[in-house]
């Protein structure tokens, strides 16, 4: 009886999957034709579309009556997108290397596993390899929810034209790992990135206070190295752990439970209106009483929301600030058009480094 209904149950997942496949294609083939059209409009033309794809996705969480969780389809239509996409021409993306950083799961997580991700030693790398077209994209860390802002991407801004085309927002997860070679008994150092410790200090003051932490350019470069060292453990998410083979010893170690980091998909596209968006600017303001005041007004007279606010120390003078500030909304809104010029008159210096959709995922 049982039987029967197993088979039964099985019959129809086999003829849905077969509905499933030919859907899938034929939005394979209808992603082509989007291609051959706006090849024929401009030979130039960007086949990735980041508001198109937050739209699609944003509508898929709308829609989606369960069982599967907004999340989990979202992600589906996530790759079905990357694998069309792909049919073109995969996109070549950048990222903070090595191979197995949240940088590059992040990379994973906004552009899908067709895309071609390509590791970078450090952050101005990126940025060098997007500026000189060697990549389509690049993705960097920006700020973490525990720690604050990553000042080396915001610095790399003030010497770059590249836009911001995206943003993705990653739950961090820190492991304590340990190679076939370690001796658990006799760890005397801990290698991770500077962020990483800092993510898990109280955890290490009270499991390992007498470690010697060691801050290492990536969370990936730590898990490498503690394969030729007995008396080392690292800090590191699950991605590096499995590419490394290593065991964890303790799951996540993060002083805050919701630990998140937010990273920027940079380019050299102008992204269209999503419907809702988030607008990044640079601003430089004399050092003289009341410059951040003088800001935040045109904020508080057009009601923007403010997402983020990050000052920076000038590198063309000692007198100046710069402000990096992001806010929602397009520069294509009437409104924020407004804002913006309110802002120019204020300031020294304005600089809009993009406006684009916020994460879906
Ligand atoms: C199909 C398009 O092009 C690309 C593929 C998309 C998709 O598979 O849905 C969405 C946006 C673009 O990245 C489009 O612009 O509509």
């Amino acid at each position: 009886m049982t039987d029967d209904k197993l088979t039964g149950l099985r019959k129809s997942i086999d003829k849905l999957d077969g509905e499933i496949l030919k859907l899938i294609s034929d939005r394979a083939r209808c992603a082509q034709e989007v291609a051959q059209v706006k090849q024929q409009e401009d030979s130039d033309a960007v086949y990735y579309r980041p508001e198109r794809e937050a739209q699609v996705l944003r509508r898929v969480m709308e829609r989606n009556d369960g069982p599967l969780g907004d999340e989990e389809m979202a992600r589906l239509f996530r790759e079905i997108m990357s694998a069309c996409l792909a049919l073109e021409e995969p996109v070549k993306v950048a990222f903070l290397g090595p191979e197995g950083t949240f940088t590059q799961q992040a990379a994973v997580k906004h552009f899908g596993h067709s895309a071609v991700c390509v590791p970078m030693s450090a952050i101005d790398e990126v940025f060098r390899e997007v500026t000189a077209g060697a990549v389509n994209y690049g993705v960097v860390p920006v700020e973490n929810s525990t720690e604050g802002v990553v000042s080396h991407t915001l610095d790399s801004f003030m010497d770059s034209n590249l836009k911001i085309c995206g943003e993705v927002v990653l739950r961090i997860h820190q492991n304590m790992l340990v190679s076939e070679n370690t001796r658990r008994n006799h760890i005397t150092r801990i290698y991770s990135h500077a962020q990483s410790l800092a993510q898990c200090r109280k955890w290490l003051d009270a499991h390992w206070p007498m470690a010697e932490r060691v801050a290492v350019n990536s969370n990936a470069e730590a898990a490498r190295r503690i394969k030729g060292e007995w008396n080392s453990a690292a800090i590191a998410g699950d991605m590096a752990a499995e590419m490394y083979g290593l065991e964890k010893i303790a799951e996540k170690i993060e002083d805050q439970p919701d630990n998140s980091t937010r990273f920027l998909i940079i380019g050299n596209q102008d992204v269209q209106i999503s419907g809702a968006d988030k607008t990044s600017i640079v601003v430089s303001m004399r050092n003289q009483p009341g410059a951040l005041h003088a800001i935040l007004e045109v904020f508080q007279v057009h009601n923007i929301d403010l997402t983020r606010i990050e000052t920076r120390p000038s590198r063309s003078g000692t007198w100046n600030y710069v402000f990096f500030i992001d806010f929602s909304g397009h520069i294509d809104d009437p409104v924020i058009k407004i804002v913006l010029e309110r802002l120019g008159e204020r300031a020294n210096d304005l600089n809009v480094l993009g406006s684009y959709p916020k994460g879906v995922l």
